[in-house]
């Protein structure tokens, strides 16, 4: 259990010599402070758990006033700060009126050493089961957006993906951090949640990161966490998802977007499985199993510079590539079969099969969207036929313009330098926008714009 740390604010030199004394051992640290300009900077830097409060401090004033006015300027600061207020007048209608403004306790002076150690600790401990029940709140409430998630099995006729899952319930025992890449939409989450499931932490919360989707501003604070204060919107404490996944599973998706300058935070929190929160330096001690993904290639990003090659090495060690659906035609029908029985009952509509022709039509497209894609594809045709056999004219794929066809020829190099000025034209030259477009960091789009002199 840990200790706290006090901060006492009492315009008495002796007194505060006497209860630093008289305190020393309850504590970790025991602060002492005569005037109470000091507080907002101590209480605002985040190193204090409670405050005794003396509720006088102009010489010949003892409205109380003074006291109320600070509790309530300690509460605006930190809400979850708990203070003892501490007065020589025994005014009980002072004391209730500072325990109706929130404060946790009252102690008159003179004081009994005991009753003044025993309350110290008791608000204390009060204090921290405060704190407990609101982590677990947030925990619960990852939790159950988790377990609300839609749940699809794995289906797996291809070689390729019965291997994968082979390899995926090996790996799966163990603690070992896993990387899985693949192109958009081929099943990257799905096998993060089956290493999830086959674990021994399947019982615990497997915490899902989209670093795609966060806002570049955001990223430390939703990762490491971030103490009240320490930035303008920081008007809370607030646990990130590294300390949520605590004891489960932490899945980064998109690991490629996460920027160049928080990926030293990132390796040093892996290697000594700790987070330390925005504003603060006291590391949280954390247990996760690491499982990251992406669709970007990490090792041209190591190459370009935007991806650190000492965090590569940790986050691959085992590594899972997911071939793209068009690679294992035995999966297309497999799947499309799967999706037509959930979205025939789902719309309760009567389309029992996928007629020959339609199966041939699909294990044709490229499915350049994959899976993903196919679903849509799938419950697309569900939706508007009324017959019982789907056939080839029930399936709509992508239109493929003259410009995607003139992008797919020549070199990789040649159509990767083609797609990057079509998107910065598209997208008015607004490099953010076309870096999210295309799916890269804003590092690398500068990186490869160099390489291809655009
Ligand atoms: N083998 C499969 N069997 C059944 N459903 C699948 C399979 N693979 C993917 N899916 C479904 O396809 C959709 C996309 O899968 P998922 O989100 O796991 O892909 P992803 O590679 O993580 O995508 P992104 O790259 O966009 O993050 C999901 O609805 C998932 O359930």
């Amino acid at each position: 259990m840990p200790k706290g740390k006090l901060l006492i604010v009492d315009d008495n030199k002796s007194i505060l010599s006497a209860l630093e004394i008289l305190l020393q051992d309850d504590f970790e640290e025991v602060k002492t402070i005569a005037s109470p300009n000091q507080l907002p900077a101590l209480i605002e830097a985040g190193e204090y758990d409670l405050v005794l409060l003396d509720m006088n401090f102009s010489a010949g004033v003892n409205t109380g006033n003074e006291g109320l006015y600070w509790l309530t300027r300690i509460q605006e600061l930190r809400p979850d700060m708990e203070v003892v207020l501490f007065t020589a007048y025994g005014d009980v209608e002072l004391a209730v009126k500072a325990l109706k403004k929130g404060g946790a306790d009252f102690i008159l002076k003179p004081w009994d050493n005991e009753k003044m150690r025993t309350t110290l600790r008791n608000v204390f401990k009060l204090q921290q089961s405060k704190k407990e029940i609101k982590q677990l709140k947030q925990k619960e409430s990852a939790l159950r957006s988790e377990i609300n998630r839609d749940k699809h099995f794995i289906i797996a006729q291809s070689p390729q993906m019965r291997e994968i899952l082979n390899l995926v319930r090996k790996v799966a025992k163990t603690d070992a951090n896993v990387l899985i890449t693949g192109d958009n939409g081929t099943g990257k989450e799905l096998i993060a949640r089956e290493l999830h499931r086959h674990s021994k932490r399947a019982n615990e919360i497997m915490v899902s990161v989209d670093m795609g989707a966060i806002s570049e501003t955001l990223f430390e604070s939703e990762l490491f966490g971030h103490k009240k204060g320490s930035f303008t919107d920081a008007r809370n404490n607030r646990t990130g998802k590294i300390e949520n996944a605590n004891g489960g599973t932490l899945f980064l998706d998109e690991i490629g977007n996460l920027p160049v300058q928080l990926q030293p935070k990132l390796l040093t929190a892996i290697q000594n499985r700790s987070v330390t929160p925005i504003g603060s330096n006291k590391p949280v001690p954390v247990d996760i199993r690491l499982v990251c993904a992406t669709n970007q290639n990490l090792d041209e990003m190591v190459a370009d510079g935007s991806f650190r090659e000492d965090l590569l090495y940790r986050i691959n060690t085992i590594h899972i590539e997911i071939p793209p659906l068009r690679e294992r035609k035995e999966d297309i029908t497999a799947i499309a079969d799967y999706f037509l029985k959930i979205y025939c009952n789902k719309y309760r509509k009567n389309c029992a099969a996928i007629s020959e022709s339609g199966a041939k039509k699909l294990q044709s497209y490229q499915w350049p969207g994959n899976v993903r894609e196919l679903q849509h594809t799938i419950e697309k045709a569900v939706i508007l036929s009324d017959k019982k056999e789907l056939t080839p004219d029930d399936f709509f794929f992508r239109p493929v313009t003259q410009s995607m066809v003139d992008i797919f020829e020549g070199t990789i190099e040649e159509m990767e330098q083609k797609m990057i000025s079509k998107v910065i034209q598209k997208s008015g030259s607004n490099l953010s926008a076309a870096a999210e477009h295309l799916g890269i960091t804003r590092q690398t789009l500068y990186n490869k714009m160099k390489k291809y002199n655009l």
